[in-house]
């Protein structure tokens, strides 16, 4: 198919589309160019968004933005007067949502009886809506290209995405009308029939055949949008963005900027390698992410995470194969999720007298090289301080140059370690490993050395994990700093072994880890009647906070809510050390 807006969209880009060798995977997105860590790949427009009921008077329907609640400077969300259904910013992005789409659905919903439904949460409503928002694009597109042509723009800098740019890329998606069963067909081909009987959906000349494709095309293309705090807010059909293939262990990841959705890569992409996104979260054992990616994608997941049956694989068999079906936003947010057995356990042991905080930094201190005994199983104490001394900071490569993530000089690289108060490389107990894959191995080699006991916790499980990230919001909610610190540092270990190194899910973890240590080190300052506390807290928090600004660098930017919050941290933190 010949795409000649897209291709030279995407070389602005230093970018390309290429077919794949496997003719069941299509085509795939290469780097023309090496692409460095940090650095946003594309941006994608939304061929259509539709935000979840929940959100509607949260966020701006059109651009997705939320105003800041504690700015006077801001203006509340606009709603519309005439459906009263839908907010908006301001005229200027109203006008443009009247003019895509809400000239229709206002009308129709002020009078009609789906107005009733619309209100709902349920799938099919969502699909219909989208499918009533693509479909007015692309029938207004047909339409204008039956009378124009748009001049294609300069070459060699980045381009801007024009309609036919979208529009070129969303009618050569994969939709495996073929692969899907028959109730998922019969379901669509009911959504179709229901969005054909408006008028303003008639009038565009498309088929219900043409319609039950482009739902098809949204279950494997499709996008939730998220805030900037990654929870779900809507979900958007993104043309351009739907052409990067999924691994399990990618090298870039998908950033929602209000509507717009930029592909950042998280490490630096030599040029003629494939760009891809994860289109699921990696939180998931082996089996569940296949199984997953085969249900909704119809592929085979042969990624190196999939493949790999060393190191990969050892990381899989540790997470272990108890998990439901989890999504980690819904399970968080659960009240119910408090009667399990696995969070009591979690409690007794965060809450328990064995876990004291400043005791067990002592004694996992990096210059003493310890492990726990062998002979006993791990706890979530044992295994988080043990596991920080492998990982933190060498993992992240600016305290070790040898790490060859980024290379800072010397000067900068002796500053930052001896800040931190932690050993230099050849002084580290355990010894600092050349890479940060080799820490991975050997950190994994220990933990699966430990014995398991029937119906104990074992802390490197994801069910373990699950119910532990739970626990670690509610204790955030609830104001125990203590608590959170606690279990955000397990929390950020088992992140380490299933993300990559530099992975948004990473970044804001750690910037909650900063934020609890902080806020843990004034609360127990006050209960010692402003006594300055021991040292080693201090270097917690600094850990926390140079961690979380190298990840945040990297995955949101610096353009980012969590860019500004982490400065503000460590200027407060600094002010307050200054005046000590
Ligand atoms: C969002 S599209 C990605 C772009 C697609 N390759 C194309 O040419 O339009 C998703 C579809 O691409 C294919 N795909 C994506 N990642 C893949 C992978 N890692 N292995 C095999 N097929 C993959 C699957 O057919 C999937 O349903």
């Amino acid at each position: 198919m010949s795409l000649p807006h897209l291709d030279v969209y995407l070389e602005s880009y230093q970018l390309a589309l290429i077919d794949d060798s496997n003719p069941k995977k299509g085509r795939c997105i290469v780097a023309l160019e090496p692409l460095s860590r940090g650095s946003i790949i594309t941006t994608s427009q939304p061929l259509a968004t539709v935000t979840l009921q929940a959100n509607r008077n949260e966020f701006c329907n059109y651009c997705f933005k939320k105003p800041q609640a504690m700015s006077p400077k801001v203006m509340p969300l606009q709603r519309c007067t005439q459906c009263r259904a839908a907010y908006f910013c301001n005229v200027s992005c109203f006008k443009n949502a009247w003019l895509g789409y809400h000239q229709f659905v206002c009308k129709a919903s002020s009078t009609s009886a789906s107005n009733k439904a619309a209100s709902s949460e349920d799938p099919d409503t969502l699909d219909a809506e989208m499918l009533e928002r693509v479909a007015l694009n692309v029938g207004r597109y047909n339409q204008k290209e039956k009378n124009d042509r748009d001049a294609f723009g300069e070459e060699g800098e980045r381009q801007e995405e024009t309609v036919d740019v979208t529009m070129e890329a969303f009618l050569s998606l994969m939709g495996h009308v073929e692969d899907q069963p028959k109730n998922v067909l019969n379901r669509y081909k009911r959504i179709a029939d229901g969005v054909l009987k408006k008028p303003y959906i008639a009038s565009l000349g498309l088929s219900q055949q043409q319609l039950v494709e482009f739902l098809c095309w949204f279950q494997c293309n499709n996008f939730s949008i998220q805030d900037n705090q990654m929870f779900t807010i809507g979900e958007g059909t993104y043309p351009v963005a739907s052409l990067f293939n999924h691994s399990c262990r990618p090298n870039a990841v998908a950033m929602f900027d209000g509507a717009l959705l930029n592909i950042r890569a998280i490490v630096d992409i030599p040029s003629g390698e494939e760009v891809t996104i994860a289109y699921i979260d990696a939180a998931h054992s082996r089996t569940v992410r296949q199984k997953t990616l085969r249900e909704k994608y119809f592929f085979n997941c042969d990624c190196v995470r999939c493949t790999d049956n060393t190191f990969f694989g050892q990381i899989d068999t540790m997470l272990g194969e108890e998990e439901t079906d989890w999504d980690r936003a819904q399970r968080v947010l659960d009240p119910s999720n408090t009667k399990d057995n696995l969070r009591q356990e979690i409690a007794k042991q965060v809450e328990g007298d064995s876990w004291d905080l400043l005791e067990m930094c002592r004694i996992y201190d990096r210059k003493s090289n310890c492990v726990p005994k062998p002979s006993k199983p791990l706890t979530l104490s044992t295994y988080a301080h043990c596991f920080v001394q492998f990982f933190s900071p060498y993992l992240w490569s600016s305290h070790n140059p040898r790490l060859l993530i980024t290379s800072p000089s010397l000067h900068n690289y002796r500053a930052q370690v001896d800040r931190l108060e932690d050993p230099q490389p050849p002084a580290a107990r355990p010894p600092v490993r050349d890479t940060a894959d080799e820490i991975l191995s050997t950190s994994i080699s220990l933990a699966l050395s430990y014995p398991t006991y029937p119906g104990a916790l074992i802390p490197y499980r994801l069910s373990t994990l699950a119910a532990a990230t739970s626990y670690f919001y509610d204790m955030m909610a609830d104001g125990h700093w203590e608590n959170s610190v606690k279990i955000g540092m397990y929390i950020a270990i088992q992140y380490c072994f299933i993300y990559p190194q530099y992975h948004p899910i990473m970044a804001q973890h750690l910037l909650m880890l900063a934020k609890a240590s902080w806020n843990s080190i004034v609360q127990l300052e006050l209960l010692h009647h402003g006594r300055a506390l021991d040292k080693l807290y201090d270097n917690g928090f600094r850990r926390w906070i140079a961690l979380s600004k190298e990840t945040i660098q990297s995955t949101f930017g610096k353009q980012s809510d969590q860019w500004r919050e982490v400065l503000e941290l460590e200027w407060i933190f600094m002010r307050e050390q200054k005046l000590k």
